[in-house]
């Protein structure tokens, strides 16, 4: 079993192509150390210089996420020097394993600074009441539609009168600029980065801050530190809700950036499928670990509309949102169409409940905003007084 799943992420790996070294990832050698569980969970090192594209971290992981059987992936990135010191080095390890000084355990990283020891402490949350509701939009797994609806979440609610910011926390694949067509450096005034503007939202992306395909590999504590500054340092005014598109996945990372503010509610994306396999619901785990209430389910790409009758066509079956958010005890905040309006929007600024707001995708999004703002104001009292 082990080994047919070794087999099977291999293949998947094959398939990416690493652009520096002109072959696949896996004749590159640079994924490395595969590790795999009986239940599914795969642990890799991919071994990247600092002149390598960080996306291909990202579609790494997307390829082992994609294998039949994986139930969970942690990607390690290290620099070629990294990799050869932790595996050389016998002294670290033995004083790792004595509880002394542990070997610096290379996470993702930006820029080329030296790397720094060990993980960072988990961070004290820190309360920014200016930035009001924070809502961070996650999923168990990657594309399963998780910033479409983090983007529409939160035009819907600018729709209805609340001052919105979206933020990206997705360090490995921040799509925000081109969903929302912004793309350019944030100024900086009175040493307060000022958050760029588009249909009616203030916008941070750590895609402002990084040339596309410019070398970036990341580092967690870099991570977190952006993360911290996008809270902190932003000119974001006063906002009713701060939407948070998270990073995919429930590893330490998504916990940590949860863990540097107090987030007031989570909601998970997943498809049909996903939550056939479970990751929706270790999506929901996840925030109830760090004690962030989750106040429901989406279900995205849930059936397609038969042009003809506007019926719903189930392709991937059907019920399983609903199950799954019965099964957890929070509500299934909505159903979205597949409609290829949504790719469309996505890839020229433009996204479906701006573009088309009468669409079915984008009535179940604003209904899905609805009862966002309802299970907010349930726990925590309406918005705004005067809206
Ligand atoms: N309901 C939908 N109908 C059709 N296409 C969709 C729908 N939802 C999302 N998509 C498309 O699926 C792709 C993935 O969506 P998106 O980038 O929002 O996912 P994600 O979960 O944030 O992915 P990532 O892991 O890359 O961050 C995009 O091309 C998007 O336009």
């Amino acid at each position: 079993m082990t080994d047919s799943l070794q087999q099977r992420i291999e293949t998947a790996l094959s398939q990416i192509h690493h652009p520096r070294l002109g072959t696949d990832v896996v004749r590159a050698d640079v994924v490395r150390d595969v590790a795999t569980t009986t239940d599914g969970k795969v642990r890799l090192t991919l071994v990247l210089a600092a002149e390598d594209d960080a996306t291909l971290v990202r579609d790494v992981r997307h390829a082992v996420e994609g294998v039949d059987g994986v139930t969970n992936v942690r990607v390690d990135v290290m620099d070629p020097a990294q990799y050869d010191a932790a595996r050389g080095d016998k002294r670290a390890a033995n004083l790792a394993a004595a509880g002394r000084s542990a070997p610096a355990r290379a996470l993702p990283v930006m820029d080329a600074a030296p790397s720094r020891p060990a993980t960072p402490a988990a961070p004290q949350p820190v309360n920014y009441p200016e930035l009001g509701k924070i809502i961070a939009v996650s999923s168990g797994k990657g594309g399963v539609g998780k910033s479409t609806v983090a983007v529409n979440l939160a035009l819907a609610l600018a729709q209805r009168g609340a001052r919105v910011g979206i933020m990206d926390a997705d360090v490995y694949g921040p799509n925000l600029p081109r969903m929302l067509g912004v793309d350019e450096p944030p100024p900086v005034r009175d040493q307060k980065i000022q958050p760029l503007e588009a249909h009616g939202l203030k916008i941070m992306s750590i895609g402002f801050m990084i040339e596309r395909d410019q070398p970036a590999i990341w580092r967690g504590p870099i991570v977190m530190k952006v993360i911290t500054q996008f809270l902190r340092d932003v000119a974001w005014g006063q906002l009713d809700y701060l939407i948070v598109d998270m990073p995919p996945g429930t590893g330490d990372a998504q916990l940590s950036l949860v863990q540097a503010t107090n987030v007031h509610g989570g909601v998970i994306v997943t498809t049909p499928q996903q939550v056939a396999v479970g990751d929706a619901l270790r999506g929901v785990k996840m925030f109830e670990r760090v004690g962030v209430p989750v106040l429901g389910i989406v279900e995205n790409m849930s059936y397609l509309e038969n042009p003809e009758t506007g019926k719903p066509i189930a392709v991937f079956g059907s019920g399983g949102g609903q199950r799954l958010a019965d099964e957890v005890g929070v509500p299934l905040l909505g159903q979205v169409p597949i409609d290829p309006r949504i790719v469309e929007g996505g890839d020229t600024g433009r996204p479906i409940v701006a573009a088309e707001p009468n669409a079915s995708a984008s009535r179940a999004l604003i209904a899905v905003a609805e009862r966002v703002a309802a299970r907010v104001a349930e726990r925590y009292g309406a918005e705004r007084a005067a809206r």
